[in-house]
């Protein structure tokens, strides 16, 4: 057991994205959060987000190579300066996602880091909600809802995240918990970024639109969103998740079209399947903050602004740092395992009972 009180954490996540890994501390006491420590960024080079592009789609251990040791390596190399944290949540990289078939697979080893380290490390966080029926993502919510006290939120809200997929959590923040029954509903949206960047990747040698430059010269085909809209995803009722690739046919829907109207089309599509999301919630949110990489696109955001009947804001609006959103989770996470405190419940995961998931390793010379 770690010591009673506030904690301080560092959280460590790699995502759908493969843009590089992300590392942020905080101080909580697995309830509440009390403070925002310092932040880091290590980017992936092509070669290194070759390797992980490589991996993507397998789970077998004998598949994967040096795999894992470049996902320990670079999180080492980065989580190697948070000397000031007492625990460390590792997410590592999620390579395949299939909750009700293969399992959901995050390749890392942290029992590996913990040793390399000297600290504890609290991974494989979506394993045990999976095994139990749950979907083992989105994890976020259960933060958000600390995030949505810590902001004194007293209307219902919504963080929406625009990562390589887009996940959605809405909130009543008058909820004493997050596990309690009307607190929370999660689910993930629908692909965001990865179906935008693999375009600009495949056309164009380049890792993301920037500023969403290219998509605000396009003209969106309303025909191959109103298609896409029509896909069973978006008609099942949450709690649901998707692999980073579940929408891969989109590439061949929009191959006909020029660069711009391409990138426009995909733009459409993440900023309509959210809009479309929003039938499931609760209540329409008094706003919606988004975080993760698609708030810096423009284009994206005004999308939404015109699909979405309340306010899209990134969430510098209330003060948090949407880029270290994720990483601030799995801390957060990390603390609440540590202390036995449920990280998933059925209105987030769709999980029988809600459940403390992840796996904490400690230093072999510690224990
Ligand atoms: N200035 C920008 N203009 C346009 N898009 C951007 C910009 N900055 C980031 N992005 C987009 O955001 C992506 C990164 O988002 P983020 O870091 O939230 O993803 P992730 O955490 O890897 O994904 P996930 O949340 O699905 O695990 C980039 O790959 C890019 O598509
Ligand atoms: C299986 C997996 O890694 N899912 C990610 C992915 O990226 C966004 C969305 O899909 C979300 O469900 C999840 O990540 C965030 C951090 C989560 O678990 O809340």
């Amino acid at each position: 057991m770690l010591k009673t009180g506030r904690i301080r954490a560092v959280g460590a996540m790699s995502g759908t994205s493969l843009d590089g890994v992300d590392a942020a501390e905080i101080v909580t006491d697995g309830v509440s959060v009390f403070e925002f420590g310092p932040t880091a960024y290590r980017a992936y080079s092509d070669q290194e987000r070759a390797v992980l592009r490589g991996g993507l789609g397998k789970w077998q251990e004998d598949d994967l190579g040096d795999l894992p040791e470049l996902i320990e390596t670079t999180h080492a190399q980065i989580l190697h300066d948070f000397k000031d944290a007492e625990v460390v949540g590792f997410h590592g990289q999620t390579l395949s996602h299939d909750p009700h078939g293969r399992g959901t697979h995050q390749c890392g080893d942290g029992a590996v880091l913990a040793e390399v380290l000297g600290k504890p490390v609290v991974w494989d966080f979506r394993s045990a909600d999976v095994r139990l029926g749950g979907e083992g993502a989105p994890l976020a919510p259960f933060f958000h809802f600390a995030l949505a006290k810590y902001i004194k939120a007293v209307a219902p809200i919504a963080f929406l995240n625009l990562g390589g997929v887009g996940n959605l959590t809405w909130i009543d923040p008058t909820a004493e918990k997050p596990n309690d029954d009307r607190a929370l509903l999660a689910f993930d949206t629908g692909p965001a970024n990865a179906p935008l960047n693999d375009l600009m990747q495949l056309r164009l040698g380049l890792s993301c639109d920037v500023g969403g430059a290219l998509a605000a010269q396009g003209d969106v085909a309303d025909d191959v969103v109103e298609r896409f809209l029509n896909h069973s995803y978006f008609h099942k009722i949450p709690p649901k998740s998707l692999d980073r690739d579940a929408f891969i046919g989109l590439a061949a829907e929009v191959a006909d079209l020029s660069d711009a109207d391409a990138a426009a089309t995909l733009t459409a599509v993440c900023a309509m399947s959210v809009a479309q999301s929003m039938t499931h919630c609760p209540s329409t949110p008094s706003k919606v903050l988004a975080t993760g990489g698609g708030r810096h696109n423009p284009t994206l955001m005004a999308m939404l602004s015109a699909g979405l009947e309340c306010p899209v804001v990134p969430v510098e609006d209330v003060g948090l740092d949407g880029d270290m959103l994720e990483a601030q989770a799995f801390a957060y996470l990390a603390v609440r395992v540590a202390r036995g405190l449920p990280t998933s419940c059925r209105t987030t995961t769709g999980v029988k009972a809600a459940v403390s998931g992840g796996t904490l390793s400690r230093p072999v010379s510690s224990t």
